[in-house]
């Protein structure tokens, strides 16, 4: 309110201030409240999660008991039609939405008291409610969703292809024990292959027969198989039910025998699949990067389960992609990067009539305000035949959320307890480089952090090898990227900057190495490579250390299994990139850790506030 004091006021707020103690009286702000409140207020960043992710848009929808879910109306007639009074129900301490905007709680108990616990919780979220990044989401939500999961023990309670079983085991999460499902794996692939024991909405399709879902859970928790099992299953069945393709394989048959004829002179071609240029299958990543780490997923399934799969993205060349996409025998899936796509649609239209699925993975970079012009273009363009759209992410900001629920109002949103969570294994300490001996140094805080995680004691390994720790730090600009792997080389430790102009080869090596889950040693005397633009090392040498140095778009996604430790060299700008950078570390339940350095310019209340909601398990704000 101090604004006003100091600012001139009209009128009509002077009218407002003297008559707002009468009970019931609504007055609208005129144009200079309206001025003051939003200076008053901080402009909230774009990139804000949302508070109410599980929540549908679906006036029809029904709870998971399949009860019709109670809506509160606002405007003047909104008090008509009720059968029964809008009272509190005084039993009851959970109300569906929160007045205060935390977790769903009233603050007080059903006889009225205070609760204690959520006394605890206010100074938790201050700074991070005053930055606007981070908002609730509804925990009594998570309980229901936790209740549903329990019923599913293994794969083999989905109703997937046996072929796709196999592949799994086999191929795809080879040399692991005793696998299940996870948490979104559980909710996500029953439902979009529409078994009986998925979650259900009553009105998730319209009037084409499209199905719109949302799956949204915490970093590393296998989204990915979690929408690429049930697509490839719908693939395999649309495929033995389709005509086209029947004719094809017979005709393919037929002109092989004739082939083998000795005498045989007719044509040695063959005529082009039904699917040759037009793939029903699409999914969209942001970075090269990211097609390559799902294209892997996928062509380990499709060895088994037989469907051809191509991967399209900056990094490989116009020719192999062309010869892919316009190949005789035909294509069904692409992994594509929204940009190639788009150019590709454009010169051939052909190449987006006959999608059938679409997977934008990573959905709220590639509906953020770079991405989001293509993103849309290509939905459009794919629209008319779609069957399944699936938006995925571990983040949902609320510009995504409100998107959707203009967009998409009948979304399914399938989302898993710990959405916005960062993963309980991961620990978060601080490094104050304000104090000495770092003197707000914060290439030598870093390089000291490097060199403390290198004498922590590894995994057991043979004489004259040494266990290499793999470490990620996390910039806020991407010229920051080079400046810092170069600082880090010239020190002895073998680092690399991961940013558009690293060569490809050894940006792909380097993210391999992180992204193998198996241990990794290096001999006693190994070196750091220098890269061309360092100059040579001339300090103590670290082999047991390899080091990437990232932005959190060039990281975002990367499945880097290999990783335990993260430094965050610079304070996240959102509560968004704490989870993308921190969710580096700590995946499929293993240990993390995450170091913030902490200069003289960044918030340390906010570092504070993670931290706690760390501790506590809680979704960040
Ligand atoms: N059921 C499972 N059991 C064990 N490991 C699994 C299972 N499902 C997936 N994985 C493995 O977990 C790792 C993380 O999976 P994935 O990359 O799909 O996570 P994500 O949720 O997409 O993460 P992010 O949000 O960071 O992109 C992968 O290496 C994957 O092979």
């Amino acid at each position: 309110m101090r604004p006003f004091r100091s600012a001139p006021i009209c009128p009509s707020c002077l009218f407002a201030t003297a008559i707002r103690n009468i009970p019931n009286f609504v007055s609208r702000p005129c144009a200079a409240q309206k001025f003051l409140s939003t200076r008053a207020t901080a402009t909230p960043s774009r990139m804000v999660l949302s508070h109410d992710v599980a929540r549908s848009s679906n006036r029809d929808a029904r709870d998971h008991s399949g009860k019709k879910r109670q809506w509160k109306s606002a405007g003047p007639f909104g008090g008509m039609n009720q059968t029964v009074a809008p009272t509190r129900d005084p039993t009851r301490s959970w109300t569906p939405r929160a007045r205060d905007g935390r977790d769903g709680r009233d603050g007080r108990d059903g006889r009225g008291k205070r609760d204690n616990t959520q006394r605890k919780d206010e100074p938790r979220t201050k700074a991070m409610k005053m930055r606007g990044s981070l908002a609730t989401i509804p925990y009594g939500h998570r309980s229901r969703t936790k209740s549903r999961m329990t019923e599913i023990e293994s794969f083999d309670n989905f109703e997937l292809l046996p072929s796709i079983k196999d592949a799994l085991s086999r191929d795809v999460l080879k040399d692991m024990v005793g696998i299940r499902p996870t948490p979104i794996q559980r909710i996500a692939v029953p439902t979009l292959l529409d078994q009986k024991n998925g979650r259900r909405s009553s009105r998730t399709e319209d009037s084409k027969g499209r199905k719109e879902f949302l799956l949204a859970a915490e970093t590393g928790s296998g989204k990915t198989l979690a929408y690429l099992l049930p697509v490839v299953n719908a693939l395999k069945k649309a495929e033995a039910a389709d005509p086209a393709i029947a004719a094809y394989r017979e005709y393919f048959n037929k002109q092989m025998e004739a082939m083998k004829e000795p005498g045989y002179t007719g044509p040695r071609e063959f005529d082009p699949h039904p699917t040759t240029g037009r793939p029903k299958v699409i999914i969209l990543v942001p970075t090269a990067e990211l097609v390559t780490q799902v294209g892997r997923v996928a062509k380990a399934l499709s060895h088994e389960v037989k469907f051809k799969a191509s991967l399209f993205s900056a990094n490989i060349s116009a020719k192999v992609i062309n010869a892919s996409m316009y190949s005789p025998t035909g294509i069904d899936l692409i992994i594509a990067t929204p940009h190639l796509l788009s150019s590709m649609a454009d010169s051939d239209p052909n190449i987006l009539s006959r999608v059938s699925h679409l997977v934008i993975d990573e959905a709220d970079s590639l509906f953020d305000r770079g991405f989001s012009p293509i993103t849309t273009s290509i939905l459009d363009r794919a629209l008319p035949s779609m069957k399944q759209l699936v938006l995925c992410s571990a983040t949902i900001p609320k510009r995504l959320d409100n998107y959707m629920r203009s967009q998409f109002p009948d979304i399914v949103r399938l989302t898993t307890p710990n959405l916005h969570a960062i993963p309980r294994r991961v620990i978060l300490g601080v490094i104050d480089v304000n104090k000495h001996p770092y003197h707000n140094n914060k290439n030598l805080a870093c390089l000291d952090a490097i060199y403390s995680i290198s004498k922590e004691p590894g995994r057991q390994v043979d004489d004259g090898e040494l266990d290499v720790k793999r470490i990620m730090v996390f910039v806020n600009e991407r010229e920051q990227t080079q400046e810092v792997a170069d600082y880090l080389v010239t020190n002895g430790v073998k680092a690399i900057a991961l940013h558009r102009d690293t060569p490809e080869k050894r940006q792909s090596e380097m993210l391999d190495s992180f992204t193998a889950g198996v241990p990794m040693t290096a001999s006693i005397n190994d070196k750091p490579d220098a890269s061309p633009t360092s100059p040579p090392s001339r300090r103590r040498i670290l082999p047991n250390a390899q080091v990437i140095v990232a932005t959190d778009l060039a990281s975002r996604g990367i499945d880097t299994l290999g990783v335990r430790h993260v430094i965050l060299y610079d304070v996240p700008h959102t509560t968004i990139d704490f989870i993308h950078r921190l969710g580096r570390a700590g995946r499929m339940g293993r240990r993390g850790r995450g170091i913030v350095l902490a200069g003289s310019q960044d918030h340390r209340d906010i570092i504070a506030e993670v931290r706690e909601s760390m501790f506590r398990g809680q979704a960040l704000l």
